[in-house]
């Protein structure tokens, strides 16, 4: 896909990786609707944006994935202003496991399926739009267990599958839409420093978090950013599962995607 004037929403997109996501969709020459709980951060990001790539290039819409009228108004107001919709990031996503360990399922898992229906509804040649790519941001932890989050992990073993199972729709020639599936491990965003890993890693280095980070590595946000443009812009990889790790870098799981016709 040539990125040039497609218009994009990435949700999350404040900060972190979805805020990195966007900004390599910027220099392509795309326009960006970045949508966030964190209104003034999201604000701020979009102000730079706007110097750098133009005052239309970007804009903010505060949201909470949860909230179905919320998300809607996203795919709304970003059409009206910037245009029909070609590119949509479900990337917001949360670690809480103890208390609240609900609110995990319904952002990681639940907002990523809202924003795929919403996808559909705004992107599908069926519905009167052009067809485009969707990417669900899952992990690592949605292939492999992770012990110390499970929750989590199932959260993220939710968006493979689902973003597998869209990605398998016989009709998927009449809708035009790519369902692809972005796996990072370990990345160095605020995220990832909420674990303090050095910090344990001070007390017990053998300690089996600390081992499985080491094991794994950290990518850093470029590593991942870079996987995710070509995730978007190669044209034949529906249903394609992407891993991004230190030691292996960019790779594709589940053997080939499902369809390379589209
Ligand atoms: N950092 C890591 O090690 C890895 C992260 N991921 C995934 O990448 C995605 C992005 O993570 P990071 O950039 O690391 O995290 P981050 O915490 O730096 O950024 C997440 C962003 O999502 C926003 N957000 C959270 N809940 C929201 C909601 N209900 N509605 C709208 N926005 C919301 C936050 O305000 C924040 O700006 C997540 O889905 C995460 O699970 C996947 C693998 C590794
Ligand atoms: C409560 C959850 C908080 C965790 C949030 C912090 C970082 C998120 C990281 C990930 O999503 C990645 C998680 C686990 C990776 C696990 C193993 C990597 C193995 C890679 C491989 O097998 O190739």
């Amino acid at each position: 896909m040539r990125l040039e004037n497609k218009v994009a929403i990435v949700t999350g997109g404040a900060q972190g990786l979805g805020k990195a996501f966007a900004e390599e969709l910027l220099k392509k020459g795309a326009k960006v609707c970045i949508c966030d709980l964190q209104a003034a951060e999201g604000r701020k990001v979009v102000k730079d944006w706007q110097q750098r790539f133009g005052r239309h290039s970007s804009m903010f819409v505060p949201c909470d994935v949860t909230d179905h009228d919320s998300f809607q108004n996203v795919f709304r107001t970003t059409k009206s202003r910037l245009g029909p919709i070609d590119i949509v990031v479900n990337n917001a996503g949360i670690g809480n496991e103890g208390d609240g360990w609900q609110r995990t399922i319904h952002i990681n898992l639940i907002g990523v399926i809202e924003g795929t229906r919403l996808a559909v509804m705004y992107m599908s040649k069926e519905e009167g739009g052009k067809g485009g790519v969707v990417v669900n941001v899952a992990s690592t932890a949605g292939l492999t267990p992770v012990f110390n989050t499970p929750v989590y992990a199932g959260s993220k073993y939710g968006v493979v599958g689902y973003t597998r199972s869209m990605a398998a729709n016989p009709s998927i020639h009449e809708v035009g839409i790519r369902f692809t599936c972005l796996c990072p491990a370990y990345t160095d965003t605020t995220m990832f420093k909420s674990e303090k890993i050095d910090d344990l890693k001070k007390v017990d280095s053998n300690d089996p978090l600390v081992q499985m980070v080491m094991k794994a590595g950290v990518n850093t946000i470029e590593d991942v950013a870079n996987g995710f443009m070509q995730l978007v812009e190669t044209d034949n990889n529906n249903g394609g599962v992407m891993t991004v790790t230190k030691y292996k870098g960019i790779q594709y799981r589940h053997g080939k995607p499902l369809t390379n016709k589209l």
